[in-house]
């Protein structure tokens, strides 16, 4: 069985803003092994940058406990960053330094011979597409070439986890899917990846685990296959009336229909839970029309992540 590669019991993390107390973090225990790529799932705010802030000891947490690469990110921070590369959302790339100097300086600050430092930096820049950006000042590079030398600077001391905050926001379509690539393939070479994102569709390509936060608490955790069995196993038929249509009378009925396993309301949308798609779409829309409303639309939406937040929250996930 893999190592423990995070553990973390209860964290909580409410900070002080002008007085009033905002409860980021209100308890969130999870495991992460060796290996795994692991992905925190949340819309804004939920409390992930937090989260990834008190695991990788820049924010420290106001209850709980963590272990992290084997270490105490609270007791021994310095032994935990030894041993982990973390990539946060802004660019802290060293503007007066190009690509290669500053992963030169990384390796030399963390102990390196200045040769060794230059030949492992320019192996990553290689590896990463960027062989011929290496004498670029980080100001020259784009979006995506940024995010990709800050990756190759946290991988330069071949850290035990890679963590990820938001790693592809604010990229263009296509340099996200080149990134997933590289991450799939670090994964692939047995790299341990923690990332956070509030992209479903993220989420589905790179992490084999995932925990789906809100509100500063762990909804749920698990394989893919095991969120969507377990959490979001039925399809959601969703009806969206006329604005203003009143949904009490048709809510009872839909949760009459056979096959249906749980019926919601949201404004002038009626949402059902159901294994049988084929049998319930025409009876919830017969009922609909018996009670008298006008359906605008209808969608059905198979097993996902987006029917898991759905499922666990009863709110559409907005990204
Ligand atoms: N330094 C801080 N001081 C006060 N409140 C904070 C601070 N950092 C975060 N918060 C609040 O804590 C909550 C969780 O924020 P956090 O950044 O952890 O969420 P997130 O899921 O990472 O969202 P985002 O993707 O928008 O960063 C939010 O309500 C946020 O406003």
């Amino acid at each position: 069985m893999a190592a423990i590669a995070i553990a973390t019991e209860d964290l909580h993390k409410t900070y002080s803003n002008g007085g009033k107390a905002v409860k980021a973090v209100r308890g969130i225990s999870l495991t992460v092994q060796e290996g795994e790529s692991f992905g925190l799932l949340g819309p804004n705010g939920a409390g992930k940058s937090t989260t990834f802030g008190m695991l990788t000891t820049r924010v420290k947490p106001t209850s709980g406990s963590m272990r992290v690469a084997g270490a105490d990110p609270v007791a021994d921070p310095t032994e935990v960053k030894r041993r982990i590369g973390a990539v946060t959302q802004q660019n802290t790339l060293d503007r007066q330094l190009t690509a290669l100097e500053n992963l030169e300086f990384r390796g030399r600050f963390a102990g390196l011979s200045a040769r060794a430092a230059r030949a492992r930096g320019r192996e990553l820049l290689d590896r990463f597409g960027l062989g011929d950006r290496s004498d670029a000042m980080v100001h020259r590079l784009s979006g995506g070439q940024a995010q990709r030398v800050m990756i190759a600077r946290a991988l330069l001391t071949r850290p035990a986890i890679l963590f990820l905050d938001e790693p592809t926001s604010g990229l263009d379509p296509q340099t996200r899917v080149n990134l997933w690539e590289l991450l799939r393939e670090m994964h692939a070479e047995g790299q341990t990846i923690v990332l956070t994102t509030h992209y479903l569709e993220e989420a589905e390509a790179l992490c084999e685990r995932i925990a789906v936060v809100d509100h500063g608490t762990m909804l749920a955790s698990g394989s893919q296959d095991e969120l969507k069995t377990r959490e979001g196993g039925d399809a959601v038929v969703t009806l969206v009336h006329e604005p203003g249509a009143e949904l009490t009378g048709l809510l009872g009925t839909a949760q009459r229909i056979p096959g249906v396993s749980r019926a919601e309301s949201e404004g002038a949308t009626l949402r059902v839970y159901t294994g049988d798609v084929e049998g319930v779409v025409p009876a919830v829309l017969r009922a609909s029309l018996d009670a008298g409303l006008f359906v605008l639309d209808v969608a059905v939406r198979r097993p996902s992540l987006e029917t898991v937040f759905l499922a666990l929250t009863g709110r559409e996930y907005r990204e």
